[in-house]
């Protein structure tokens, strides 16, 4: 697999990305800068990574989605190619609307950093084959804009068409107010596009790659990717 992590100025999880990535694959990712305005050739996953890339001015990730590299990104998603953008990543991704909804302020209006349950609402994709549907995996959120919400309309066609990739569940797999940790709408924390090949999420599944730091089941979703089948 041949991956891409693209930094932005205000990017800080580009090394754990990387890290995951080598771990599940082998292979180290190219690191791409924002300012750049092609992926190295035969990029099959591109990776944005989280971090507060502008200093989240305007809206997190908004600045970021005008950038030169996202034309690229762009170009790249609509061949088909697979496109990962966790937290901030995911913020940018919706900004560029190459993913539905938007990532408003938590409920709470506070910065919230904690271990979180989710819920994998479908293994069929190339991100999440080597989990189990309904599997419960135990991953980490940091993040003060991760509230997803949409227009009803948008909402119920992202529930209609399966575009859910996860929700924030408890330790059983239940899904309730309880268990939303930012008031997402139906405590959405991830989104498929519409052809399944580009995610958003806020947890941070690179941050759970190693038992000897906190536990592995973000591990899944890199060893998905690197040994991927179609979606
Ligand atoms: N960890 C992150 O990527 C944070 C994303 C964004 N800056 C926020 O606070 O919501």
């Amino acid at each position: 697999m041949k991956a891409a992590v693209v930094i932005f100025p205000g990017s800080n999880r580009e090394r754990d990305m990387a890290r995951a990535l080598k771990r599940a694959s082998g292979v180290a990712p190219a690191m791409v800068w924002h300012a750049d305005t092609e992926l190295p050739p035969g990029t099959d996953l591109v990776v944005l990574p989280g971090g507060f890339s502008y200093g989240d001015y305007l809206r997190c990730g908004a600045i970021a989605a005008r950038s030169k590299i996202m034309d690229a990104v762009r170009a790249h998603a609509g061949r088909g190619g697979l496109v990962l953008g966790v937290c901030n990543g995911f913020q940018i991704l919706c900004e560029a609307q190459l993913l539905p909804g938007v990532l408003a302020r938590n409920a709470q209006l506070k910065f919230i950093c904690r271990r979180q349950h989710l819920k994998v609402e479908r293994n069929d994709t190339a991100f999440t084959h080597r989990y189990r549907a309904g599997q419960v995996i135990d991953v980490c959120v940091a993040h003060g804009e991760g509230n997803w919400t949409a227009d009803a309309e948008t909402a119920a066609r992202v529930e209609g068409e399966g575009l859910v990739a996860f929700r924030y569940c408890d330790a059983a797999g239940v899904v309730s107010p309880q268990t939303n940790c930012n008031g997402s709408i139906n405590s959405i924390a991830g989104v498929y596009s519409e052809k399944l090949n580009v995610l958003g999420m806020m947890p941070h599944p690179e941050n759970l790659i190693d038992d000897l730091v906190g536990g592995s089941d973000g591990l899944g979703l890199f060893e998905s990717l690197a040994t991927r089948r179609a979606a």
